[in-house]
């Protein structure tokens, strides 16, 4: 299978920092994986995620996004390179207060030149399947925080980025909403065959993912594959049973 997103013998020690956030780490994803990335609090999961999307820098290693080395990216390229290729949820939503969900939604499309048309029918596609045509006109503070959450995973997906980040997407929501917008990812992994690294403390949130991988102190130590003859639950089970143990 393809490898998409490959992190090779990557550490990464904060300033004044005793011990490494991120401490020789490597994985891959390969495309079309739904990875979800878990851990206790402080065990370098957003570290993880910011240097894996350019966010920040590594002090050692390498990391490739499509077979671009993007280890050593100048900001200016870095800043291009997610715009181009890369999606992003945050738990916050990041949404613009002025402007209407249609128009939050262009403006990813927008930046990459692309006519008006176009912009309109894929706004238009993509919220009739995340049932949100009928918010389009309206402004984020007239949503709830579920659906404010799909507009912000529709803005991820909508120009088909190589890999979309996710840095605790339903860290802000209740248990309905944080359903609702998981069966709304799991559905763009599926159907779009989009790639996702997830950093969650949610195991629910973490069973709709294809693998979870377990960090603690800057290091990977486990690791689990949803079996597709397994459902969701069992899966969750398996999710529970290793985090419990790395808490012992
Ligand atoms: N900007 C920073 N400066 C110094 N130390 C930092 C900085 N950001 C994170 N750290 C430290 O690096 C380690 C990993 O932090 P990180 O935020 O990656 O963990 P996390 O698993 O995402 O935690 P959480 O689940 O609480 O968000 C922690 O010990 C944290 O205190």
């Amino acid at each position: 299978m393809k490898e998409l997103l490959s992190i090779k013998n990557v550490v990464k020690k904060y300033e004044m920092a005793e011990y490494n956030a991120l401490d020789n780490v490597s994985f891959s994803i390969t495309q079309g994986e739904f990875v979800a990335i878990m851990g206790a609090s402080g065990s370098g999961k957003t570290t993880l995620l910011n240097i894996a999307s350019t966010i920040d820098k590594t002090d050692c290693g390498e990391i490739y996004i499509k077979g671009r080395n993007i280890t050593n990216m100048s900001d200016s390229k870095a800043a291009d390179f997610r715009k181009d290729e890369l999606g992003f949820i945050f738990q916050e939503y990041f949404l613009l207060d002025s402007l209407t969900v249609r128009e939050n939604l262009s403006i990813p499309l927008s930046l990459l030149s692309k006519s008006k048309d176009k912009i309109d029918e894929k706004i238009e596609c993509l919220a009739s399947k995340f049932d949100m045509l009928n918010q389009l006109e309206k402004y984020p503070h007239q949503l709830s925080g579920g659906q404010k959450q799909r507009v912000a995973v529709i803005r991820a997906i909508i120009k088909e980025p190589a890999i979309i980040f996710a840095d605790e997407p339903t860290g802000a929501l209740d248990s309905n909403s944080t359903e609702s917008v998981m069966n709304h990812l799991h559905l763009v992994n599926k159907e779009m065959n989009s790639t996702i690294m997830m950093v969650t403390h949610d195991i629910y949130a973490a069973s709709y993912a294809s693998r979870v991988i377990f960090f603690k102190d800057g290091k990977i130590v486990n690791g689990i594959v949803k079996d597709d003859l397994d459902d969701r639950d069992t899966f969750q089970n398996q999710i529970y049973k290793i985090m419990l143990s790395m808490s012992k």
